[in-house]
């Protein structure tokens, strides 16, 4: 293994892999610490730590990054989300430190721009389209709300260190230029420092200048770059895994509450059945993962989804009446337990929406790792495990994917355009 990479979900984990893979590299997508199949260039250990307690998404991290080295990684990578999730009080700030400290890294950027999904950071502001961060709904999301477009001011209260940052006009300089604006940042006591990257070129650049840094950390973006470095120094093999097709039948999860994924719920619910999920309703014990799964089989043919998805305004009631990490809980245990038990009676293709959601529905499928297929819609992949026999996945960040992913994503894994 050339590349590894630890991200900090597992929508995030599978967008990292895609672009890895895209790029050239053999890459495998690994569940926590997940063993098995380790001849790859790239390897992308998926944790579910973004919204963890500090001290257990720094342990896991350091773990999975331990491992990652001994398996001859020249290059960690961190991926954490390109909205930047995280609470004033971590976790982005404390895992970066630590993985610093442990790869005895002076310097690493901090970069979550994705240009290709409209992420874009400009004098240390992510934007969201035309949206600073802070008014493109992500200051509704239910467990990490972005308030605040300063991704400087944002990751300095979960540092102990002092954050830099380098402006576009030293980026547009070129690599050289860039890696100069580094060290300065470097000898003023800085060691992570944001950088700026409105365009694909922008990234390009950034990654070239980090081409022998240990570590390096960002959203998915900032992986563009990097197979191209070990390809100058004559490393990739430029051979690609084969990718089985999947077919039915599948089912599409959502728990994600974003614009986007309300949206693509909706467009799904058009031509297909829905279970829609009250977590009220949950919470009260009155429906069970049997119940559920019993619908799902009940509609097979018809690609029905189960979702919670729901407006901000009922999240947020919900979240008061019975408590926001309980509610999650809850919501997670339930769609994990339902993914488990239709994929144990043969179930073959399942659609997941949003980070945490994918993380319990994997978790609790029990995968070791999985291989990266086609693209579907920007920063996400089919992915394909092994589970007696193969099953086609897809995991959906919340905010990515156009209005039909769903119904898309189901014919990608199949293999129908
Ligand atoms: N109706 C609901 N009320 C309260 N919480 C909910 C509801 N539906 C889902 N949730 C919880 O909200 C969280 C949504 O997070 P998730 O990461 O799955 O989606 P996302 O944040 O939109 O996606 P991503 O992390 O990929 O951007 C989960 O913990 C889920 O259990
Ligand atoms: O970077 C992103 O936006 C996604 O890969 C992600 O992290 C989803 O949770």
């Amino acid at each position: 293994m050339l590349l590894g990479a630890i991200a900090d979900d597992f929508t995030g984990a599978s967008d990292l892999a895609n672009t890895l893979a895209r790029g050239g590299m053999s890459t495998v997508q690994f569940v926590g610490t997940g063993r098995g199949k380790t001849d790859c260039e790239a390897g992308v250990v998926a944790l579910k730590t973004r919204s963890a307690p500090v001290d257990d998404a720094v342990r896991q991290s350091l773990e999975a990054a331990r491992w990652l080295l001994e398996q001859g990684c020249e290059q960690i990578v961190f991926k954490y989300c390109s909205t930047f999730d995280s609470t004033p009080s971590g976790n982005i700030g404390p895992v970066a430190e630590a993985l610093l400290r442990l790869t005895g890294t002076g310097v690493a950027v901090v970069c979550p721009a994705f240009p290709a999904t409209g992420r874009r950071l400009f004098m240390g502001h992510l934007f969201v389209g035309d949206r600073l961060l802070s008014e493109s709904g992500m200051q509704n999301h239910p467990l990490t709300p972005m308030t605040d477009p300063d991704i400087r001011r944002w990751l300095q209260q979960q540092t102990k260190g002092e954050i830099g940052s380098i402006a576009l006009d030293v980026v547009r300089s070129g690599a050289a230029a860039l890696r100069n604006g580094l060290r300065a940042e470097l000898t003023a006591g800085h060691r992570l420092v944001v950088v700026d990257a409105i365009e694909d070129d922008d990234l390009a650049t950034i990654a070239a200048a980090v081409a022998d840094h240990k570590l390096v950390t960002g959203g998915s973006g900032i992986a563009q770059g990097l197979p191209q470095n070990f390809r100058n120094q004559g490393k990739l093999s430029g051979t690609a895994a084969e990718v089985p097709l999947v077919e039915g039948p599948g089912v599409v999860i959502c728990g994600s509450c974003s614009t986007t994924s309300q949206n693509q719920v909706a467009c799904h619910l058009q031509n297909h059945p829905g279970l829609a999920i009250d977590p009220a309703v949950l919470m009260r014990g009155s429906m069970s993962v049997e119940r559920a799964a019993r619908w799902v089989e009940a509609n097979a043919a018809e690609n029905p989804i189960v979702y919670s998805t729901a407006a901000p305004e009922v999240v947020s009631f919900v979240q008061q009446r019975f408590g926001r990490e309980d509610v999650a809980e809850k919501i997670e245990t339930f769609f994990g337990g339902l993914a488990r038990r239709l994929a144990d009676a043969g179930m073959r293709q399942i659609v997941v929406g949003g980070g945490e959601t994918s993380g319990a529905v994997v978790e609790a499928l029990g995968l070791k790792n999985m291989m990266i297929g086609p693209e579907i819609d920007p920063g996400v992949p089919v992915l394909v495990a092994d589970r007696s026999g193969p099953l086609g996945l897809a995991l959906k960040s919340g905010n990515f994917g156009a209005p039909d992913f769903f119904a898309k994503a189901l014919d990608r894994i199949a293999g129908h355009e």
